[in-house]
């Protein structure tokens, strides 16, 4: 058997040289059954966290109360984690206190999953104690050991399951189904930044939709924050597959579960502004756009990027099918390539030249005027170079005056 791990060798080599063990452990071995990508190579060893500092050149303590050193090496960084056991979970969030201890065996007894808890040695050989290839290969996610134990180690482990389900197209074992409904409650303790990190990730998975059904079927959903009422049938109805971005993910889930206080639901999920402000966007323009069809103006407002994620977000409400999408992506590229002006910068007067030529002070006014001439060259009613604006301009002041 050969190491895949072709990279990490090096601190394998050098840990057993000096007398330690070392294993490649969790994700890489479970993605490498998988035939999926790796993202991070995570080594568990004998050595304490000192001995792997003094053992290679360029290291950073990033958890060295929990065992863990990046190895950094050609711009690649390997977190190496001394075999631990972690006691209790007073807070739900940090394990109480870390107990380094000598066999790898306990150190992945104190794992999630049977699939994540696969070692590599540094031969290729893969040590798998709890029967994690089986379940890789039964396409099933099972606790190692008694799950309601590991949940209450860290309750997060069942949003965890559920995004691997998701993400994998996995089922979920029946025991672990019955303990996460039991304690479904604990994920109240669970900060909202790491639910919303798994949230996110589940709604991208392949197995979506059957990966929502687990949640609302073990209760958990109904556990988290502005869920309480959640509505299954309408949750698992659309088709998340023809979305493209976590946003547009969102905002199919918020829509569908008639969430309208965007801004409520960003606050209770922690969302970033900037996760509000494109989540609140989509949803305005999507539920327009359900009523309106695109125009060169409302092309022009939403930008071709949302026009085209708020085309898709209608085809994952089945409001147009898989045909009319990309008609409809096609017909806004057009509007959108025939568009004068492609944002307010490309216009050919700003601000200024309205101050100058009016004499007022800016004020609210002044806003008002640039989103009109935005609209009249967007419409070609008038042509984008200076005296044709200017004209414009002077003939809304007249009116304007007249009328006041
Ligand atoms: N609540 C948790 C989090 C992690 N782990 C263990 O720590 C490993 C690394 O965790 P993490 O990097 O979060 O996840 P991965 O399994 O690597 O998967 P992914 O990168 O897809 O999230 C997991 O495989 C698992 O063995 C655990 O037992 N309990």
């Amino acid at each position: 058997m050969t190491f895949p791990f072709k990279d990490a060798a090096f601190i394998l080599d050098r840990l057993q040289d000096h007398g330690f063990e070392a294993y490649v452990v969790g994700g890489a071995v479970r993605d490498y059954l998988l035939n999926r990508p790796i993202h991070d190579v995570d080594i568990a060893t004998s050595a304490h966290p000192a001995d792997v500092v003094s053992l290679f050149k360029r290291t950073v303590p990033i958890g060295i109360d929990h065992g863990t050193v990046a190895v950094l090496n050609n711009g690649h960084s390997y977190e190496v984690t001394t075999f631990r056991s972690e006691s209790d979970y007073d807070d739900y969030r940090h394990p109480n206190q870390v107990v380094f201890v000598l066999s790898l065996e306990k150190d992945l007894m104190r794992r999630d999953f049977t699939i994540n808890a696969l070692a590599m040695d540094r031969d290729g050989k893969i040590i798998d104690l709890f029967e994690g290839k089986k379940d890789i290969n039964c396409k099933r996610i099972r606790t190692v050991g008694r799950a309601e134990e590991r949940i209450t180690e860290d309750p997060l482990r069942m949003m965890r399951g559920m995004r691997f389900a998701s993400e994998l197209c996995f089922t979920l074992g029946q025991t672990e189904r019955h303990a996460f409904h039991d304690k479904a409650d604990l994920l109240k303790k669970i900060s909202i930044e790491r639910i919303n990190q798994e949230m996110t990730r589940l709604l991208a998975g392949e197995g979506v939709s059957d990966a929502l059904g687990l949640l609302f079927e073990t209760h958990c959903i109904y556990t988290l924050p502005m869920l309480k009422h959640a509505d299954e049938k309408k949750a698992v109805s659309i088709h998340y597959k023809r979305l493209q971005k976590d946003e547009e993910r969102w905002t199919a889930f918020l829509i569908s579960q008639g969430i309208e206080d965007v801004f409520a639901f960003a606050k209770s999920w922690k969302w970033s502004n900037d996760e509000r402000r494109r989540v609140a966007r989509l949803v305005k323009w999507t539920k327009y756009r359900m009523n309106m069809g695109w125009n060169k103006e409302s092309v022009y407002f939403a930008g071709i990027c949302d026009v085209k994620a708020i085309n898709r977000l209608l085809a994952s409400f089945d409001k147009i099918d898989e045909q009319e999408l990309s008609n409809q992506q096609l017909k806004a590229d057009l509007i959108w390539e025939n568009c004068p002006i492609h944002s307010r910068a490309e216009l050919a007067a700003n601000g200024n030249h309205f101050i100058n030529w009016s004499g007022e002070k800016p004020g609210p006014w002044l806003a008002k005027a640039i989103k009109e001439l935005e609209r009249e060259v967007v419409n070609g009613r008038v042509n984008n170079d200076l005296e044709a604006i200017r004209s414009w301009f002077e003939n809304r002041q007249t009116t304007q005056k007249k009328q006041s």
